[in-house]
């Protein structure tokens, strides 16, 4: 068998209910036979699961690097610890309320930490968690400073009761068991609901996202938030195995090594995080001289699978994940591929730009340049190159907030509005680079433009409730036929990454047009693209003209152009130099001079 046959028969019997349905039940009930030392192993085994989720949700979902997240987790331990012995709390309420305050802590975090990237993201992070190790230090009285904080309820010392039954090591096994497999199996459902794919989206390009209506900020605080949460979900489990917390268990090596585990795993995918914890808790526990140099073996493993796997254990065992949910799929059947979704929502409004200057430093890009973009209509923008084209579609779409002037689409003023708060008001565009998820699949690029139709809430999203289902197969059918109508259905199921620019192209034109949009802003859509590629292109731009949306249509081919455009707006270093139709274009002196040049000149004799 081949190691892509394999890797796809190993995948689906992961990703198959009933093989992890008989996994945990063989471990519930298998782990009775098992010493207490493997017992207790595995219970850290698992809470290594749920830890590494955290990191897989906020850096391998969302994109943002986490140097300080033994915080998290030594919120969760700390706060269930001293709730459990200091006040009585019973453990299966003050879990519950650590994992709250972690997430408390992580939607804080979220506010200086979504602000920046990169390096500067890690170092805050890095902040983040030597302050917590810090006040755990010093804070005496209630965690007991360097001296530690012994005597939490635990299952290693005997003394957890929960909800006043006594909890030995192997009937703890099982409940962190359950929780842990309920853990993975909202992991599942979120990663394959519109709230994964818009993580995703922000990782790969935060601009994109918001051209579609993903808010970075929100989506930003909501990873933070439910990594947070399981991370201080982790902590407060471990707290009831082992029974005494220390600072030393909370400071930087416990953030590198739930990192290293996530990466070497495989970011991104849930089950590589769970064979990757498996492995690094299992073998230096067993192992005990692998133990004394663990963080030396860390740094080999990271090293050597940064090279050889750069998609970790995953990446060599498993196929990479998918971010619809198949049963949402399976029921697209029922509605079938349903263009009335695009008709029911058809018409556009009017787009005006009036007096919009926008000013780079000393730099004049756009200088009072006002123009009308009709629904129904198709309106060219064109000029050289630097004449302020793209600036123009930044500032409508709220990537730059003009230095003065006024825009206002159907009426209403959504002058400096951020973009995806333009996006939600409908008006939406395309790159001149095609910025599309690569990892994602034509189709999840194409359901990703639906985001903002999805409004179905995380809760059951999470739980994959038939309603949650129902809307996304709903949105799966309008995709269908927006794939029909750009000649993609025959790539609708390939990564992105692997297909020719013209198709990716013609990609993120649809996907724009799932937004339902009532002004569509096409930068430079046909570079690149085969004649053929054109031709479709030029129908398809025709069908949302059909459909009365508005359409501004900035390009260089002026034989493209003259059988699309009804209007054409001409720029010349940020200035309107000609406005009307396109055979007065060519006519047109200051045009030829500035933009078609000689070669128009003969083009029109
Ligand atoms: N973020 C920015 N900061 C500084 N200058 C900018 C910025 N964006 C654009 N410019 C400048 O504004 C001017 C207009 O650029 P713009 O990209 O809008 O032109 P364009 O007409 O779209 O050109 P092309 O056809 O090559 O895409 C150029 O001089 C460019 O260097």
């Amino acid at each position: 068998m081949s190691g892509r046959r394999l890797r796809g028969a190993l995948s689906r019997l992961v990703a198959h209910p009933a093989f992890f349905l008989a996994l945990v039940a063989t471990l519930l009930v298998g782990c009775r036979w098992l010493s207490g030392g493997t017992v207790q192993i595995l219970t850290f085994v698992l809470i290594a699961v749920i830890f590494a989720q955290s990191i897989n949700l906020l850096t391998g979902l969302a994109g943002q690097i986490s140097l300080g997240h033994a915080g998290f987790f030594g919120i969760g331990a700390y706060c269930s610890g001293i709730l459990a012995k200091a006040h009585g709390v019973d453990v299966a309420l003050s879990v519950p309320a650590a994992a709250l305050l972690a997430a408390v802590a992580g939607w804080l975090l979220s506010f200086p930490a979504g602000r920046v990237r990169d390096v500067y993201l890690a170092m805050m992070t890095l902040g983040f968690g030597m302050i917590f190790y810090e006040i755990v230090r010093e804070w005496n009285d209630v965690t007991g400073g360097t001296m530690g904080f012994p005597g939490v309820p635990s299952a290693a010392l005997r003394t957890l009761s929960i909800l006043g039954l006594p909890v030995d090591g192997v009937t703890y096994f099982q409940i962190v068991l359950l929780v842990t497999a309920l853990v993975l199996v909202l992991m599942r459902n979120l990663t394959q609901s519109r709230i994964g794919r818009a993580l995703f989206a922000i990782h790969v390009s935060e601009v994109a996202a918001g051209s579609i209506g993903i808010p970075a900020g929100a989506t930003k605080q909501l990873a933070y938030t439910l990594s947070g949460a399981l991370a201080g979900l982790a902590g407060a489990l471990y707290a009831h195995l082992v029974g005494y917390l220390g600072p030393e268990s909370f400071a930087l090596p416990r953030s590198i090594e739930v990192l290293v585990i996530s990466i070497v795993g495989g970011l991104g995918s849930i089950a590589g995080q769970v064979l990757s914890a498996t492995l690094f808790t299992f073998l230096p526990e067993r192992l005990q001289v692998f133990a004394e140099y663990q963080f030396i073996a860390y740094g080999i493993i990271l090293t050597f699978s940064l090279v050889v796997l750069p998609k970790g254990i995953a990446g060599l065992l498993l196929e990479p994940p998918r971010f619809i949910k198949p049963r949402a799929l399976k029921r697209t059947a029922v509605f079938g591929p349903d263009p009335s979704v695009l008709q029911r929502e058809a018409g556009g409004g009017s787009l005006e730009v009036e007096a919009v200057t926008m000013r780079f430093g000393g730099l004049v890009a756009l200088d009072e340049v006002s123009l009308r973009v009709e629904p129904g209509r198709i309106t060219a923008l064109v000029g050289p190159n630097g004449s302020g084209k793209s600036t123009l579609v930044n500032v409508v779409c709220g990537l730059y907030r003009p230095s003065a002037g006024r825009i206002a689409f159907e009426g209403r003023d959504v002058t400096g509005l951020s973009d995806h708060r333009i996006a939600l008001a409908r008006i939406v565009r395309t790159f001149q680079d095609p910025r599309l998820v690569p990892h994602f699949t034509v189709r999840e690029n194409l359901l990703l433009g639906a985001h903002r139709l999805l409004r179905h809430s995380g809760v059951a999203a999470a739980l994959a409730l038939p309603s949650a289902l129902e809307e996304e197969a709903r949105q799966l059918a309008a995709v269908e036929a927006v794939l029909a109508l750009t000649d993609l259905t025959a790539v609708a199921d390939r990564t992105v990454s692997t297909l020719p620019y013209g198709t990716r192209r013609m990609a993120e034109v649809g996907r724009a047009l799932l937004a339902q949009p009532r002004a569509i802003l096409l930068d430079e859509p046909a570079a690149g693209l085969s004649e053929a590629e054109m031709e479709r292109l030029a129908q398809v731009i025709r069908d949302m003209k059909a459909m009365g949306l508005a359409i501004l249509l900035i390009d260089h081919h002026m034989d493209f152009l003259a059988e699309l455009v009804d209007d054409v707006v001409v720029l010349d270093s940020g200035r309107v130099i000609y406005r009307g139709d396109i055979s007065g274009m060519r006519r047109d002196p200051g045009v030829i001079a500035a933009y078609l040049g000689d070669e128009a000149v003969h083009a029109h004799a």
